[in-house]
């Protein structure tokens, strides 16, 4: 049995307050896009996972495939699966690629053992392997706060527009870009700010991350100012970074603009 976990991009990112655990509140919407890695699972007479693709810098037991593993077995009885995974999404990204194939990895499973869990009680064991994991479940645009876990839905459609997604040659850990904001309410709720035609996010949406991830690694601010340049109605880094998308009204060809980075053209379905 074969998925195509996929990545998302957050639209706006409030980073509201510290929480007594450590984590921050924050309000984002979550958008799914379709750069995909492959994940396939065959019942065998012993667990193995292969990975192959772009190498995962995590041992096998650190992946996040063989996590999803591990939290459905807890309370779950699952065949031995030979597992492979075909990496295609960047990671230090903030495109949440190891959170889609944990999420990716609970939901086959439960399709290939016949457990019927519901989608809600996967976003529970979701939530037990990472913040950005949950979303992945039912992979629906969605208004997220909590840590990322709360989701309402947002009637957002993108179909049309073309996004060109460029992650330079630098990783940022997420945890050290989260000790560097200093969280606050914003002014307007991203709720409202989402509704409004794209060509206004420019001057009304936000990245929390973008205000110290920037002077810290000028060449991720470089791409952003590259993809206004180019034409972009839009832009933004994602989530933590390093990666930055623009939304175009037409197809673009900018790869020669970013010479050692992932560049990823295409129209949004
Ligand atoms: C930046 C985003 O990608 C935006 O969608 C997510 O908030 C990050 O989600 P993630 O990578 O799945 O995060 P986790 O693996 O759960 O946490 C990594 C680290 O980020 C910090 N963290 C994460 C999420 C959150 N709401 N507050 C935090 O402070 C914590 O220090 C945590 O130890
Ligand atoms: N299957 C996996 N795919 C990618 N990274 C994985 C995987 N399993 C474990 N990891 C580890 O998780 C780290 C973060 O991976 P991920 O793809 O979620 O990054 P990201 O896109 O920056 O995430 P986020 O959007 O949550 O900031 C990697 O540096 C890697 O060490």
């Amino acid at each position: 049995m074969i998925c195509f976990p996929n990545a998302k991009i957050n639209l706006g990112l409030n980073i509201v307050e510290k929480r007594p655990d450590g984590y921050h509140n924050i309000e984002t919407v979550f958008y799914p896009i379709p750069i995909k890695d492959a994940l396939e699972i065959t019942e065998a007479p012993a667990t193995s996972f292969t990975q192959t693709g772009i190498p995962v810098d995590a041992p096998v037991e650190k992946n996040l495939v063989m996590k999803a593993l591990r939290a459905i077995k807890q309370n779950y009885t699952v065949p031995e699966l030979q597992i492979g995974l075909l990496k295609a999404i960047p990671f230090g990204a903030g495109l949440g690629g190891g959170s889609a194939d944990a999420a990716f990895m609970l939901k086959l499973v439960n399709q290939f053992a016949h457990l019927q869990i519901s989608d809600d009680e996967l976003e529970r064991i979701a939530s037990t392997i990472g913040a950005d994991c949950p979303f992945f479940i039912r992979n629906q645009p969605v208004f997220a706060t909590g840590i990322g876990n709360v989701f309402q839905p947002v009637r957002l459609s993108l179909a049309g527009w073309h996004l060109c997604l460029v992650k330079p040659d630098v990783a940022v850990s997420t945890a050290a870009a989260y000790a560097q904001v200093k969280p606050s309410r914003p002014a307007v709720s991203l709720c409202e700010i989402i509704n409004r035609p794209v060509s206004e996010w420019k001057d009304l949406m936000v990245n929390d991350f973008e205000g110290s991830v920037f002077p810290a690694f000028p060449a991720i601010q470089s791409v952003k100012e590259k993809l206004y340049a180019a034409g972009a109605v839009y832009a933004s880094m994602s989530g933590s970074g390093s990666s930055v998308f623009g939304l175009f009204p037409s197809e673009t060809h900018l790869k020669s603009l970013f010479p050692h980075c992932f560049v990823w053209e295409g129209e949004l379905a």
